[in-house]
């Protein structure tokens, strides 16, 4: 996968090379390239904004500085590839989920338009759609700055599910929101701790009741938490037992 990101502050996706995200672009599986937006500028003072049509507070993103950058990407996306996928960090669009982590996974070609001020231009989005499958994406109902967190967070979702990407694949299985419900609460050494022991039934080494145990932890977990996400699980994934919670 290639992952191209645009903003007026490229030093602040600078944390995408340490961890997980950084061996995955050393291995060849996934490229990730930070592009400065004033750089397809032209004036003296490298101007990115302007006073918004219609009135109003602040200030609105150039249109011309942006389809100039992204067309820079667009283009490299060949004719004989999937369409790339423009995502536009936003107040106003749809919430970000693991169902949509996965679903980007699989895209060739990721495009972070991350705005500042009062947005982008809107016909940069109605432009872009000539070249790319445009979707405007929040990552929760809160007012950030700008887009570039909200590109951070997107992006280690998404890289993190990509093949080869996390060292050992079963570490993503049984996570929350995975599969509809939280995850169980997680131990390590010492058994004792400062007068905390860890269940019993986690040092049994009866892995049947383990796994009994961790499926009840993540059930009492979510209707206590995310009541709704049981609510929204299929009739089939809970079993008798399981609705004893
Ligand atoms: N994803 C996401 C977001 C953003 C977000 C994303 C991009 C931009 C570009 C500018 N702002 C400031 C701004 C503030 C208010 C109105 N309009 C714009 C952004 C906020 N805020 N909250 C989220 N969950």
């Amino acid at each position: 996968m290639r992952i191209d990101v645009f903003s007026i502050f490229p030093e602040y996706l600078a944390p995408l090379k340490l961890s997980l995200i950084g061996k995955a672009m050393d291995a060849g599986i996934l490229s990730v390239a930070v592009h400065d937006l004033r750089e397809f500028t032209h004036d003296r003072h490298r101007t990115v904004d302007d006073t918004p049509y219609g009135g109003g507070a602040g200030m609105v993103m150039k249109p011309e500085p942006w389809a100039e950058a992204l067309e820079s990407v667009f283009a490299e996306s060949t004719s004989t590839d999937a369409r790339p996928v423009l995502l536009v960090p936003s107040p106003a669009g749809e919430v970000f989920t693991q169902a949509m982590a996965r679903e980007l996974a699989t895209a060739q070609h990721l495009v972070v338009a991350c705005g500042r001020y009062e947005g982008i231009d809107h016909r940069v989005s109605e432009w872009s759609a000539e070249h790319a499958d445009v979707r405007f994406v929040s990552i929760g109902d809160y007012v950030l700055n700008g887009g570039e967190v909200a590109a951070m967070v997107m992006i280690e979702a998404i890289a993190r599910l990509i093949p080869g990407t996390i060292g050992n694949p079963e570490s993503l299985t049984e996570e929350s929101h995975e599969d509809g419900l939280l995850e169980y609460p997680v131990y390590t050494k010492p058994a004792s701790w400062r007068g905390h022991d860890v269940p019993e039934i986690l040092l049994s080494g009866n892995h049947g009741a383990i796994a009994r145990w961790r499926r009840d932890r993540r059930l009492e977990r979510t209707r206590a938490v995310r009541p709704e996400m049981l609510e929204a699980l299929p009739a089939e994934a809970l079993d008798k037992k399981d609705r004893a919670f």
